[in-house]
C-alpha cells in the first residue's frame, strides 16, 4: 500500500467506472478521497466541474470519468467531446489556477495502429474514430492548461466491474460454443487495479514535489490479440464447457468505429520517470476472474 508523507485531499471525478472503483479501493494511507459521481459532477457541464475544483481545497485532482462507448461515440460526438475534452480542459485550468496537480487518463485509440512497433509518447497521433478524436482533444486542452499534469495513456482496461472485454467473453462464453474474435488487433490488456496503483504512485510523487508533467504510456504485458486474450480468459475461467475461439480478421467483425491494428504501448518513459513497471495482465486476469467467481 502507498503511504503519503504529508496528508492530502484528493478529488476524484468518476465513482462507478472501472478505474473510479479501483482508485477508491486503493486509496493510499494519508489521503482523504472525495469521489464525485455524475450526480455531483456531470462532465457534460464543464464549468460546474471547474467550479467544484475551484472551491474544493484539494491537493490533487484525478479524472476517472470519460465517455468510453467507442461505437456510440460515432453518433454522439457532441456529448463525447464535452465529456472527454471540454470538461477535462476546464478541470485542468481550474486545477492549474489553484496550483494543484491534475491527473488524467487517455487511450491507445489516439493512434491509427500502423506498423508493429509499440507506440512511444511522442509518436504521431491519428485517431480512427470519434472516441479517439475526443480523447486526443482532451489531452491537448489538459496540456494547454499549463498546470502540473500527468496524462496516462492506457489500453484495453478490464476489472470485475463495469463493461469490459473479460465480462463480455464470460457472458457470451456461457451462451455459445464458438466465439468469433478478431485476431489482427493487438494490444496490452490492462487491469484497472494496476492503473489505480500507477496513478496513486504518480500522485504521491507530485504531491511530494517530485515527478515530471507530461504524457506517459502504461499498459499490461505481454502484447496479444483480442483472440489470444479471449483464449486466456477461457483458460482461467471455470465455465461448464470451454468455448472455442474462432480467429477472424477485423473485416469479418464490422463495427461503427474502426479500431487500431497495433495498439501496443511502449511503457519505458513511466519506468524511467516514476519507477512504474509494466504489469503482467495475466496476474490481474486471475484476480478479476476469482473476484467475479466469488461474487456468484
Ligand atoms: N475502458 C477501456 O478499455 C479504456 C479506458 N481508457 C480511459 O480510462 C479512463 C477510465 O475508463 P474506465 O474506468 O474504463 O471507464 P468506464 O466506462 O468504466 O467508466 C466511465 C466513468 O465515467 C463516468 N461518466 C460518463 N459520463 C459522465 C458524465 N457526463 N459525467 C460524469 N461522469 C461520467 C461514468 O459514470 P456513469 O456510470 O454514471 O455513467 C463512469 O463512472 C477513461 O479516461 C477512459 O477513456 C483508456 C483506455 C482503455
Ligand atoms: C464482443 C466481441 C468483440 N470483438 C472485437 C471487437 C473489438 O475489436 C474487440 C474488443 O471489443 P470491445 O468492445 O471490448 O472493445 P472496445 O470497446 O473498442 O475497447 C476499447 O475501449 C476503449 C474505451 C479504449 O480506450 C480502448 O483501449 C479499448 O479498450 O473485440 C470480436 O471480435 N468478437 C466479439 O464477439
Ligand atoms: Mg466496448
Amino acid at each position: 500500500m502507498i503511504t503519503f508523507s504529508r496528508p492530502a485531499k484528493a478529488l476524484v471525478f468518476g465513482t462507478t467506472g472501472q478505474l473510479g472503483i479501483e482508485l477508491a479501493r486503493r486509496a493510499p494511507r494519508g489521503v482523504e478521497v472525495v469521489a464525485l459521481g455524475k450526480d455531483a459532477a456531470d462532465l457534460r457541464k464543464p464549468a460546474s466541474c471547474a467550479d467544484i475544483i475551484a472551491s474544493a481545497d484539494a491537493d490533487i485532482v484525478i479524472n476517472a470519468a470519460a465517455y468510453t462507448a467507442v461505437d456510440a461515440a460515432e453518433n454522439d460526438r457532441e456529448t463525447a467531446h464535452a465529456v472527454n475534452a471540454e470538461a477535462p480542459g476546464a478541470m485542468a485550468r481550474a486545477a492549474a489556477a489553484r496550483r494543484v496537480p491534475f491527473l488524467h487518463v487517455s487511450t491507445d485509440y489516439v493512434f491509427d495502429g500502423a506498423g508493429s512497433r509499440p507506440w512511444r509518447e511522442d509518436d504521431p497521433v491519428a485517431p480512427l474514430g470519434a472516441y479517439g478524436e475526443t480523447k486526443l482533444a482532451g489531452e491537448r486542452v489538459v496540456m494547454e492548461a499549463s498546470g502540473e499534469h500527468v496524462i496516462l495513456r492506457t489500453a484495453w482496461v478490464f476489472s470485475a466491474h463495469g463493461r469490459n472485454f473479460v465480462k463480455s467473453m464470460l457472458r457470451l462464453g456461457a451462451e455459445r460454443d464458438v466465439l468469433s474474435i478478431v485476431d489482427d488487433q493487438r494490444g496490452g490488456p490492462t487491469p484497472a487495479a494496476d492503473i489505480a496503483h500507477a496513478l496513486w504512485t504518480v500522485a504521491q510523487a507530485l504531491h511530494g514535489g517530485g515527478g515530471q508533467s507530461g504524457i506517459y504510456h502504461f499498459a499490461g504485458a505481454p502484447t496479444v490479440s483480442w483472440a489470444d486474450f479471449a483464449d486466456a480468459i477461457f483458460a482461467e475461467a471455470r465455465l461448464p464447457r470451454r468455448p472455442h475461439v474462432r480467429r477472424i480478421p477485423t473485416s469479418e467483425f464490422p463495427t461503427p468505429a474502426r479500431r487500431p491494428s497495433n495498439s501496443a504501448l511502449d511503457c519505458s518513459r513511466i519506468r524511467a520517470a516514476y519507477g512504474i513497471e509494466q504489469p503482467d495482465w495475466r496476474a490481474g486476469l486471475a484476480q478479476v476472474i476469482s473476484e467475479l467467481e466469488e461474487g456468484r
